[in-house]
């Protein structure tokens, strides 16, 4: 049996499929969505909340880095021992991952609508607003950016994040709806000089500008990334054009396998999902609560490893969501762990939720250590980053997205 017929095999499929997701969607283990709680093994709010604004109470925070050192120890400990050992060998570990801090499924709703209102206006997702609807990614905004009630702040989020996952769609998933890997580089390029925007010598500046007007995710980006700008200081929308050049760039690459037919090694695709990753909207968690983590932080070689190492994490459980809507071409970590350790779906998944989990302890690991000397700005970064990985699992685990059986 093939690598893919065993992965794609009825009914085990279904079977193992529907377990896997009962786990993934499984909160009762799940560690708190305050970072602090973890990090100093003490009640919530001694660190700055996701939910407290910046400046509410600067010296507490100053107070709380002090007391971590001792606190630090144990879970350095506790977080370098490995996987509790389970009952049942086979079991598929808990997911260690918060769930949501906040869920506000109206306010999700009124993002959600207002975000296919502009949908429609720039025509993305042609003949597919009921779906694009259905996938919630309003609701994934709400979820994941817990220190904001406003809709607008929260509509720019999602904006942009719906045109990223139009590109990716629209140039190198769907190819019943004209995804072509062959043009895939050539059209991401073009996109990117609307991310980061080009300004052509004059005789040719009317056919860039005709081009976005006319090609509904250029316009989408165009349009997402002004009312993004409405929020973004000048270094943060430098570091999401930087983002965002990285994630065209993993495209590329991915568009590249699919034309040669060439699987990546498992260390290969570990790497590409690094780049591949979350980021582009995670980059997004201080402009979108209303504050900034100073570019002296943010690139800081050590917070960019354990904020690179969450990225990372949140889109493994994106690859666990998604196995059963990809096609038989696509490339996941399961299917990479499949064709390279030759092992069952069943201890691919296994395998998957263990390699997410490793990436989150060393996330809470190195959070730790980072809030010893870290301003207040990047104590609430982490948290923020932590608490962003809780509502993005919510959504994952409920998106009709990935789950069609929820679908009305
Ligand atoms: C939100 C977004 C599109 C972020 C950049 C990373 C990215 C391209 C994804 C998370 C989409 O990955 P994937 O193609 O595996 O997602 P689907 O499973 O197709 O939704």
């Amino acid at each position: 049996m093939s690598v893919l017929s065993r992965l794609f095999a009825p009914p085990a499929t279904d079977d193992l499929a529907r377990r896997a997701a009962a786990v993934l969607a499984d909160m009762g283990g799940a560690p708190a969505g305050e970072l602090a709680t973890l990090i100093s093994g003490d009640r919530p709010g001694r660190l700055p909340s996701t939910l407290f604004p910046i400046g509410d109470n600067p010296g507490a925070l100053g107070m709380a880095a002090a007391r971590l050192p001792s606190r630090l120890a144990a879970t350095l400990r506790e977080a370098a021992e490995p996987e509790p050992a389970a009952t049942d060998e086979d079991a598929i570990p808990e997911l260690f991952c918060p769930g949501p801090v906040r869920d506000n499924p109206a306010l999700g709703e009124e993002v959600n609508e207002r975000m296919v209102e502009w949908a429609e206006q720039v025509g993305i997702y042609p003949g597919r607003l009921d779906h694009l609807r259905s996938c919630g990614f309003g609701r994934l905004i709400m979820l994941t950016h817990p220190g904001t009630d406003d809709p607008d702040r929260l509509l720019a989020a999602t904006k942009v994040v719906v045109a990223e996952w139009a590109a990716d769609d629209y140039y190198l998933d769907e190819e019943e709806m004209g995804a072509d890997p062959n043009l895939a580089a050539a059209r991401l390029g073009v996109l990117y000089g609307v991310v980061d925007p080009v300004i052509l010598p004059q005789r040719y500046q009317h056919e860039l500008d005709r081009f976005i007007k006319e090609e509904p995710i250029a316009l989408a980006f165009r349009t997402g990334m002004e009312h993004l700008a409405k929020y973004t200081t000048v270094p943060q929308m430098g570091r999401f054009q930087h983002q965002m050049a990285i994630l065209f760039t993993a495209l590329d690459q991915n568009a590249s396998w699919r034309n040669t037919g060439q699987r990546p090694a498992v260390w290969e695709y570990l790497m590409h999902r690094h780049h591949n990753s979350y980021l582009p909207p995670m980059i997004l968690i201080d402009a979108v609560a209303g504050y900034e983590l100073p570019a002296q932080e943010f690139f800081d070689p050590a917070v960019r490893r354990a904020f690179t190492m969450a990225g990372t994490a949140a889109v493994l459980l994106n690859d666990l969501h998604s196995m059963s809507k990809e096609a038989d071409n696509d490339i996941s970590l399961p299917i990479a762990l499949m064709e390279e350790e030759n092992c069952t779906r069943h201890e691919a998944v296994k395998r998957t939720v263990e390699i997410h989990n490793e990436l989150m302890r060393r996330f809470v690991v190195e959070a730790a250590e980072l809030c010893l000397t870290g301003s207040p700005m990047l104590h609430r970064f982490l948290a923020d980053t932590w608490a962003w990985c809780g509502g993005s699992r919510e959504w994952h685990a409920t998106t009709k997205r990935y789950h069609a059986e929820n679908a009305a």
